[in-house]
């Protein structure tokens, strides 16, 4: 069901000043179908101002959105109507029912009848609950009931600021579940900030860090770990051993300690078994392998030397 083949959304050197200040400068990214693309940055790095660009709240002062292949700014119905979008809390009558509230959102769009209701119900897993008062429903309920609002529309773009904010950690890994499933079953396309990387690395495909108002790195999350993984090599004899090394064109940074017969250099873990051959065929004994693996959080902290993000203590996952 995925196409990875087609942007669904597309920002290009997007940037927005707010009098003399630059809150968002030069944000370029794409999104494919079925993708999840986690939006990582501390509080205050300019996340909020980027959503309420991407949903047409706010107008940006330079660059380009497009969203299922139509600009927001000259076809803004068109690419606005592809997109579903919750903030923090989803705004919902506590006194109604879910149902009574998806049908009073469907009354906002065009041609949604009771039967797309039943659908989103179905997606979001609630047809048990979704007759009785919104106010007996959990915070994590209340975060399903509010994507199966923004599910309403069929978009192709699911829009998520902090969802994960207030809910517990059983809630927290029920949501992540449920919008892996969105994504890589549904083929819908997920935008989702956050400020805890542990969240990040466990929900998405790939991970742009923003700081400052600006993209430090964008990646795949696993491609990004595998490279940053740095691998403890104990050889004999050495001098030998990191000639051998040096030869290989994957193998980077090579530091060794001629004394204990250590080399460590980064490469990507799915290269060990083969160089391991090449060793052993040069006549180097190789006593052990240890891979150290960095998190996300490492790579975070190295990039911005130490600015405020919450590790995955506070995410209690
Ligand atoms: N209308 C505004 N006028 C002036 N400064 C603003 C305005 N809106 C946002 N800012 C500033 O821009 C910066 C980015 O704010 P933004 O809300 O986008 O960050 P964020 O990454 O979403 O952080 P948080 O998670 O705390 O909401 C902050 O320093 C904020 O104070």
């Amino acid at each position: 069901m995925t196409d990875y083949q087609i942007p669904v959304l597309e920002v290009t050197q997007l940037g927005k000043r707010i009098g003399k200040k630059t809150i968002v400068n030069d944000l370029s990214f794409s999104i494919k179908q079925g993708e999840i693309f986690g939006f990582l940055g501390p509080n205050g790095a300019g996340k909020t101002t980027t959503i309420r660009m991407l949903v047409g709240l706010i107008r940006p002062t330079s660059g380009t959105i497009s969203i299922g292949g139509f600009s927001l700014e000259k076809h803004f119905t068109r690419a606005i109507s592809q997109v579903g979008c919750i903030v923090e809390n989803p705004e919902l009558y506590p006194y109604l029912t879910g149902r009574e509230n998806l049908q009073i959102f469907a009354r906002m769009l065009p041609s949604i009848d009771e039967e797309r209701i039943d659908e989103v119900v179905q997606l979001v897993k609630m047809e048990h609950r979704i007759d009785e008062v919104v106010k007996t429903y959990s915070l994590g309920m209340r975060q399903r009931l509010g994507i199966a609002q923004a599910l309403l529309g069929r978009p192709k773009l699911l829009i998520l600021d902090e969802p994960t904010n207030g809910l517990d950690p059983s809630g927290i890994r029920e949501l992540r579940s449920f919008i892996r499933y969105l994504a890589h079953d549904e083929g819908i396309s997920v935008f989702v900030s956050s400020h805890i990387l542990h969240e990040v690395q466990l929900l998405c495909d790939r991970v742009a860090i923003i700081h400052q108002g600006q993209i430090l790195q964008t990646a795949d999350i696993d491609q990004l770990i595998s490279e940053q993984t740095r691998i403890e090599w104990h050889l004999s004899p050495i001098d030998k051993a990191i000639k051998c090394l040096q030869n290989i064109s994957f193998i980077s940074s090579l530091e060794s300690d001629t004394e204990q017969n250590k080399v460590w250099v980064h490469m990507p873990p799915s290269r060990i078994a083969e160089t391991n051959q090449s060793l052993i065929e040069n006549q180097i004994a190789v006593m052990s392998i240890q891979p150290y693996q960095k998190t996300l959080e490492d790579i975070f902290l190295e990039l911005t030397r130490g600015d405020t993000v919450v590790t995955n203590d506070e995410s209690n996952l």
